[in-house]
């Protein structure tokens, strides 16, 4: 189950976690008090990707019907869902930074390429592993992971291999941009870019957010038409002159207003 401690942390437990995190997200969406999101992994490793266990259960119960579209229409739907999780990042108003430790394996690369800020310790490594477990993936690193590091040559090697990339290899090639020499020196780290984010105009950053994703998928004049329309409205907003006075008057405490 997704639960929020009285920290305001949420966590997922168990091999439901593919389901959950969107309710996680659209939940943080609409909360007002929250700016910027971090998702790290407690104990061993960030994650060892997708259930085994539980696909194998689920592919043997599919397996029991006996029309090949009745099967197709339940593997569609669990696509789809687990899909819709991986967006549900982007679709997340706040920026989302991945903090991530030790392994990032298959689900957990399609989930770190869909944050927006990604940050990893010396011993982090990646694997997209789903060609090993004879899949291709299919809930976005295929359409994120060239887009994210810009070599569709190195995104295929990963992906056809299912080789293990370290962190010192994922820096250079931009899956991540900051290595830390430990976890808590990760957490501290990506907490501190977070509040960071949280000081500055709601408004601002969370239009930030939804151009560069915008921009990510057309061409340059489209975006810049998306960006004019949401301007329009923003230069309107409270938080510009609010930041510009505080510029003006070197004043580095402005508070906005929740959004
Ligand atoms: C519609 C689908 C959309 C989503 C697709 C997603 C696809 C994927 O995520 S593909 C990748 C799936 N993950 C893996 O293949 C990881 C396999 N595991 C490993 O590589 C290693 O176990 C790992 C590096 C994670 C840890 O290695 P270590 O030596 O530290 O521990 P182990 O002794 O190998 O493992 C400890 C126990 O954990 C079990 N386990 C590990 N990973 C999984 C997993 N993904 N699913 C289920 N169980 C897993 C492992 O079998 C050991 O169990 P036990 O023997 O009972 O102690």
């Amino acid at each position: 189950m997704c639960h929020k401690n009285t920290n305001g942390r949420f966590f997922l437990e168990n091999n439901n976690w593919l389901r959950e995190i969107k309710q996680c997200f659209d939940e943080i969406n609409e909360d007002e008090n929250c700016r910027a999101v971090i998702i790290s992994g407690e104990g061993k490793m960030f994650t060892a990707g997708i259930d085994l266990s539980d696909f194998i259960v689920t592919a043997q119960k599919v397996a029991e019907k006996d029309d090949v579209a009745r099967k197709a229409k339940v593997f569609h739907k669990i696509i789809e869902t687990y899909q819709s999780s991986m967006t549900s990042l982007e679709l997340c108003k706040k920026p989302i930074l991945a903090a991530i430790h030790s392994a990032c394996i298959g689900g957990g690369v399609d989930l770190i390429t869909a944050a927006d800020i990604r940050y990893c310790t010396k011993d982090a490594w990646f694997q997209v592993k789903e060609v090993e477990v004879g899949l291709a993936a299919d809930v976005g690193t295929l359409q994120r992971l060239p887009k994210v590091i810009g070599s569709d040559s190195l995104a295929r090697e990963l992906c056809y291999t299912a080789r293990k990339m370290n962190a010192d290899e994922a820096l250079t090639c931009g899956l991540v941009s900051r290595v830390f020499g430990s976890y808590s020196e990760l957490i501290e780290g990506a907490l501190n870019v977070a509040e960071d984010i949280a000081k500055k105009s709601p408004v601002a950053v969370q239009t930030t957010k939804a151009n560069l994703i915008y921009s990510r998928d057309h061409t340059v004049q489209e975006g810049l038409d998306h960006i004019k329309l949401w301007n329009q409205l923003n230069l309107q907003s409270e938080d510009l002159t609010q930041a510009a006075m505080g510029i003006m008057t070197k004043d580095e405490n402005i508070k906005f207003s929740k959004l």
